[in-house]
């Protein structure tokens, strides 16, 4: 049987120690299938960045067990490619430039990181401004730039945390249409932190909602809404039963404060 792309059980994370301690991450288990796009949602402080920031090996974990095809993940690495919700550009390169820079670790020779990169450039649409650098682009296609950085490497699983939260609404739903695309063509497995539930409706397989205090997960949501989906699928009953019944579970959630 194939292992799962993502496997966690029982995690454990705690900030600090002693009285002052946060339990910010309690008994986690959650498993993502192969090209499985899948996102967490819960109230702000439910633990959602911390959880991405451990499948990234960004940050330790106190207990339980953290698998990627079955093999333990003990720190960052080009199988899981990462996109902020700040632009992480660095500023002195082009939008080309900086998905080549980000290739050196992948050890491609200097024409291969131009010829990928530039794959990925044209895949976000951005070929018009490969040369750009990031001063000259809009906040939409700076983080294009940073899906094209986080692909170009072929990652087997990308890792979002809320990387349309600082973009207007408009632009927000031409990204969630243009990752929409990517993942319905390319497919991959994807972790996905948000704080709409729409765009979670619109974008995943599943949904994960989580409680806070401990973070806990409180709910799982199966989309069953058909692919490839298209923005006017937003205003269909089946649609609106699913993000009522998210946002009435993140709700639930986040009232584990008031009952302490
Ligand atoms: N570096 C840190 N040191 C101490 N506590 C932290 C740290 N980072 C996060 N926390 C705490 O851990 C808990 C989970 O935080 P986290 O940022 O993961 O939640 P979140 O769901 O991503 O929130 P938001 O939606 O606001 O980004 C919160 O109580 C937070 O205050």
């Amino acid at each position: 049987m194939n292992e799962p792309k993502l496997k966690i059980q029982s995690l454990n994370k705690w900030y600090g120690s002693g009285k002052r301690s946060v339990h910010a991450l309690s008994d986690i288990d959650l498993e993502l299938a192969d090209n499985e796009f899948v996102s967490l949602v819960g109230a702000s402080g439910c633990g959602k960045s911390t959880l991405l920031s451990i499948v990234a090996g960004l940050q330790k974990f106190n207990d339980g067990v953290l698998l990627t095809d079955g093999a333990p993940i003990v720190g960052p690495g080009l199988d899981r490619g990462v996109v902020f919700q700040s632009y992480t550009l660095l500023p002195w390169l082009t939008a080309q430039q900086n998905v080549e820079f980000a290739l050196q670790a992948a050890g491609l020779s200097a024409a291969e990181r131009r010829e990928v990169a530039r794959h990925h450039i044209n895949l976000v649409k951005l070929d018009r401004f490969a040369d750009a650098f990031p001063s000259q682009l809009s906040g939409g296609m700076k983080q294009r730039v940073a899906i094209a950085r986080a692909l170009s490497y072929r990652p087997k699983m990308l890792l979002m945390d809320e990387p349309f939260g600082a973009l207007d609404a408009l632009t927000r739903h031409q990204m969630q249409e243009l990752l929409t695309q990517i993942w319905e063509e390319h497919r991959l497995t994807v972790l996905f932190v948000t704080h709409d539930v729409e765009e979670a409706v619109y974008l995943s397989d599943r949904i994960i909602s989580m409680s806070i205090n401990p973070g806990r997960i409180n709910a799982t949501f199966h989309v069953g809404l058909a692919r490839p989906r298209h923005q006017d699928m937003i205003s269909t009953s089946d649609f609106i039963s699913i993000q009522k019944e998210v946002l009435a579970a993140i709700r639930a959630g986040s009232q584990q404060d008031d009952a302490l």
